[in-house]
């Protein structure tokens, strides 16, 4: 009896495979991060949001060490992250909001680079790295394309082969900054739907910064609302996604309904005086 229930406690508890600990942050003079703390659940999407300039994007350049803290700690279950570059990119995936690559490279040679940390020394990409490029490109649409230049493509097309590098990186932890960005609706969606199935059949971690609350709420399992380089609310949707929280982030009125089980909010419209 007492096995069995200390498996289902077990079984119940959340494993956070990402815990960031008091972190501080600033750009010469400018404070960005406060004291910001931030457990990440394993397996799961969880969406960052918050007003422009609050910090989202230095809290994952944070986690990735290409900004210095000042004060806190970032764990990768519960070790410090390593220092060498290839053994962290074999753990997390880094989409920045702008990304950028030399004129000359095609597409797939993009997501082969993906690769790269998973190469024994002097080798390049096995069968079974070719086939994860073409997996990815064949996800994100773009398998015809992949002769092209990165730079030949439209934004959306571009944003799609970011996406793809990041799926062949085929790391357990993604975190993607504002990826739905210059994409159009049926992409925002496909690429939200892939990501929720990357985490819910595959157990992948995700962290994705998103400033559509409606897609948030469409697709994360998790919250967490930052202002001023602080967490100001944390948790699943129907918790964070909130009139209140709405009004205490970003300083908006809005009306959040429940449409088709999904959460849906509509900022109030003010018609300037
Ligand atoms: N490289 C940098 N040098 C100096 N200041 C920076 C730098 N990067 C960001 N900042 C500043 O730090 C603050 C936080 O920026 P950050 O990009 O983290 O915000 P964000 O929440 O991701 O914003 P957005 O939603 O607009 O992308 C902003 O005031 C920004 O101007």
């Amino acid at each position: 009896m007492t096995f069995l229930l200390w498996i289902k406690s077990d079984a119940g508890k959340e494993r956070f495979v990402l815990e960031a600990t008091g972190l501080e942050a600033a750009y010469g003079k400018q404070k960005v991060l406060h004291g910001l703390s931030l457990r990440i659940a394993a397996g799961r999407l969880t969406a960052l949001v918050g007003p422009n300039g609050c910090g989202k994007s230095t809290f994952l350049r944070a986690i990735m060490g290409f900004v210095p803290l000042t004060a806190g700690q970032v764990t990768l279950d519960g070790k410090p992250l390593p220092r060498d570059r290839r053994a962290l990119a074999r753990r997390i995936a880094y989409l920045p909001q702008e990304a950028h690559c030399p004129d000359y490279l095609t597409l797939g040679e993009l997501v082969e680079l993906a690769g790269f940390a998973r190469y024994a020394t002097f080798a390049g990409p096995t069968e079974r790295d070719r086939e994860l490029f073409r997996s990815a490109l064949r996800t994100v649409g773009l398998i015809d394309l992949a002769h092209r230049p990165v730079n030949s493509l439209s934004g959306g097309q571009r944003q799609r082969a970011w996406i793809a590098m990041v799926l062949a990186q085929d790391a357990e932890i993604i975190l993607m900054d504002e990826p739905v960005n210059h994409l159009d609706m049926k992409y925002q969606y496909a690429t939200l739907g892939l990501v929720q199935r990357l985490t819910r059949e595959h157990g992948k971690t995700v962290v994705a910064v998103l400033h559509d609350l409606n897609l948030t709420a469409a697709f994360a399992d998790e919250v967490a609302m930052l202002a001023d380089g602080r967490l100001v609310a944390h948790g699943p949707v129907e918790h964070t996604v909130t009139e209140s929280n709405i009004a205490r982030v970003f300083d908006l009125g809005a009306d959040v309904i429940t449409h088709a089980g999904r959460r849906i909010c509509m900022p109030h419209l003010k018609i300037p005086a």
